[in-house]
C-alpha cells in the first residue's frame, strides 16, 4: 500500500552525489556520503536516508538521471502538464552543475540543456500535425528582489564600473511581481518572455541569463545572500 502511494506521488526526490573537487582533494577531504548498495539510500555517519533515486558515487551514473527523472516530465508537457525541477542543497553542493545554468567555458551539460534538446526533438517529430509556440523567461531571486536575467534594457553586469551596475531593475520599469492567479498558477508579472522557435534561440537565452547571473554574483552575492535562478519554458500547442 505504501509502495503504491509512493509510486503515485507527483513529487520525486533524487540525490546527486558529487565527487570531491580539486580544492577539497588538496585539503585532504574525505567523502562523507556512502551509497547503500542496491538501494536508493545514502548513509552519513550513523544516519540513513532513503530517496526515490540516488545518482553519482557508487550509485547509478548521473547520465541516467535525465532518462529516469526528467524525460517523463518533458513527455508530460506535451500532454498539457506542468513540471518543475528544483535543485536544493547547500552552497557548492552542485545545483548549478546539475541544472546546467553555469555555462562554464560554453559547457552545455546539465538538466536544462538536455530538456531543451528533448523538447526540440519531440517538436520536430510532431511539427506536421501541431503548431508550437515556445516562450522562455529567466529570473533570479536575491533576498526579496526579483531580477530579470533576460531584460534587454538592463545593464550587462560585466560593466561593473557603471553606476547602475547591480541594480535590480532599470529606472521606470516596474519590478517583477510574483503573483498567484485565480486558478492557482504562479506568474511572474513583468518578466521578459522571449519567443523562441529554435533550439539555438532557446540556448542563447539560457546562456545570456546564465552569464548575466554569474557576473552578477561577483557584484551582489556572498555566502549569506545566495541567489536562486528560475528558468521557465512555456509550451503552447495548436492543431495545424
Ligand atoms: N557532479 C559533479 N561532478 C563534478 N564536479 C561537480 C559536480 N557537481 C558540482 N561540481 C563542481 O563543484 C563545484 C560547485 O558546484 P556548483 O557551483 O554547481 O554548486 P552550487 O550548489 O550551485 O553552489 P552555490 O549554491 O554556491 O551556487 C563546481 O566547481 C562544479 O563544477
Amino acid at each position: 500500500m505504501e509502495a503504491a502511494a509512493a509510486e503515485d506521488c507527483c513529487v520525486k526526490v533524487a540525490v546527486h552525489v558529487r565527487p570531491l573537487i580539486g580544492d577539497e582533494k588538496l585539503q585532504g577531504c574525505k567523502d562523507c556520503v556512502t551509497v547503500t548498495p542496491g538501494k536508493p539510500q545514502v548513509q552519513i555517519g550513523a544516519h540513513s536516508f532513503t530517496f526515490d533515486h540516488v545518482y553519482g558515487s557508487t550509485a547509478s551514473p548521473p547520465s541516467s538521471m535525465f532518462e529516469e527523472c526528467i524525460v517523463p516530465l518533458v513527455d508530460g508537457l506535451f500532454q498539457g502538464y506542468n513540471a518543475t525541477v528544483l535543485a536544493y542543497g547547500q552552497t557548492g553542493s552542485g545545483k548549478t552543475y546539475t541544472m546546467g545554468t553555469g555555462f562554464k567555458d560554453g559547457c552545455q551539460t546539465g538538466i536544462i540543456p538536455q530538456v531543451m534538446n528533448a523538447l526540440f526533438t519531440k517538436i520536430e517529430s510532431l511539427k506536421h500535425q501541431i503548431d508550437f509556440q515556445l516562450h522562455v523567461s529567466f529570473i533570479e531571486i536575491l533576498k526579496e528582489e526579483v531580477r530579470d536575467l533576460l531584460d534587454p534594457t538592463s545593464l550587462n553586469k560585466s560593466d561593473a564600473t557603471s553606476p547602475n551596475a547591480g541594480k535590480v531593475h532599470v529606472p521606470g520599469k516596474p519590478p517583477i511581481q510574483i503573483r498567484e492567479s485565480a486558478n492557482g498558477a504562479i506568474t511572474l508579472a513583468g518578466s521578459t518572455e522571449i519567443s523562441v522557435s529554435t533550439l539555438k534561440e532557446m540556448a542563447a537565452c539560457l546562456e545570456q541569463g546564465s552569464l548575466s547571473r554569474a557576473t552578477g554574483s561577483t557584484n551582489m552575492n556572498n555566502q549569506s545572500s545566495r541567489s536562486h535562478a528560475i528558468f521557465t519554458i512555456t509550451l503552447e500547442q495548436m492543431l495545424s
